[in-house]
């Protein structure tokens, strides 16, 4: 597909090839980038229109809830609970599932989104996205329960990322590669920029919170104090060092530059086997690294094999470019 397609006509023809699709999936996916469009415009806003800033709720995780938290939750239920291609919706911002209301009809697809990634830099107007993640509902047309959810990154129909950064750009893959849309404000489309993204297999730079570097494990201490020692130590090379705290810009280097991310599994909190959640974080992303060429994984298992246990589950992330990963999977090893 060349550049300058609209998402919209890349959907249709992406989704053509599909034997027996039905137009639902691309109908969800409209209603899915009209809510990223609102929501892009409400993070442009900000001070502007008094989204600034925190409210003195917490989420089911005991974080602090940003005013954007809850207003990109309530934009993303709004604009995908009406057309009846959803079975369910599940969010960082909401315990359980949402169930559909009764007055809309329900779908074969279940969604599952983080409505703001990188809360922490929305009032300091650094970076922020939205991920999220489309599956099945095992039992179309009827209301999903919280195990219906429960389904290994594998399952995962379509993951994409919105990142409202100097552009707003929207990430995307079906399975069939990985591809970048930016947001022309002019016709209130997407349109493709980056098509068939491809992480580079090798990379200098790596992205970790080096503050909890005390916490962390043998195999990720020694990777960490690799790069750092650079060419005078066993890698015989410099490494660059940086840290957005939004996963999506982070994830968004890497796919454009190459690089490694980690939040790694570590013992800050024992009760805590890492700081993303595998339901809206991990697992949308690892479908879009592994499609672009990269890897994904605990240190210890692929990401997109695991089994979820409950929607609010936290995992060790190590992903990007693949020769890298491989590095410190190897160390896990040894
Ligand atoms: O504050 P830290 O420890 O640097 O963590 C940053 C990480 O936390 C997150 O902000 C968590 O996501 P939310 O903002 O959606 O809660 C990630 O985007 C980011 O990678
Ligand atoms: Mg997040
Ligand atoms: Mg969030």
């Amino acid at each position: 597909m060349h550049t300058g397609t609209t998402l919209t006509q890349f959907i249709i023809e992406d989704q053509r090839h599909i034997a027996g699709a039905s137009g639902d999936f691309t109908a969800l996916l409209n209603d899915i980038v009209t809510a990223i469009k609102t929501i892009s415009n409400a993070v442009n806003k900000g001070a502007l229109i008094g989204v600034m800033g925190a409210l003195d709720t917490e989420n089911v995780q005991g974080e602090t809830q940003k005013k954007l938290d809850v207003i990109t939750n309530e934009i993303m239920i709004r604009h995908n609970e009406w057309a009846g291609h959803l079975a369910g919706m599940a969010s960082e911002e909401m315990d359980d599932v949402y169930l559909i209301p009764n007055r809309y009809p329900l779908g074969k697809y279940l969604l599952v989104f983080d409505p703001l990634d990188g809360s922490s830099n929305v009032d300091i107007n650094i970076s922020v996205g939205t991920i999220f993640s489309i599956l099945r509902a095992p039992v179309p047309g009827q209301a999903a329960s919280m195990e219906d959810f429960l389904q290994p990154g594998t399952k995962q129909v379509c993951a994409g990322y919105a990142l409202y950064g100097s552009s707003t750009m929207l990430v995307l893959t079906t399975g069939h590669g990985v591809n970048g849309f930016t947001l022309d404000r002019d016709i209130g489309e997407f349109v493709l920029t980056h098509p068939g993204m491809k992480i580079p297999a090798d990379t200098r730079e790596f992205a970790i919170n080096a503050s909890n570097q005390r916490f962390w494990e043998e195999p990720v201490q020694r990777y960490v104090s690799e790069c750092l020692a650079g060419s005078t130590g066993p890698r015989n090379r410099d490494f660059n060092m940086r840290w957005v705290a939004s996963m999506v810009a982070e994830v968004h280097r890497i796919l454009t530059r190459g690089g490694i991310f980690m939040y790694p599994r570590d013992t800050k909190d024992p009760s805590k086997p890492g700081r993303l959640r595998l339901m809206y974080e991990a697992s949308p992303m690892s479908f879009i690294v592994e499609q672009a060429g990269g890897l994904s994984t605990t240190g210890y298992e692929r990401i997109l094999d695991i089994s979820p246990e409950n929607l609010h589950q936290r995992v060790p992330v190590i992903l990007g470019s693949k020769n890298e990963v491989e590095v410190v999977l190897g160390y896990h090893k040894a």
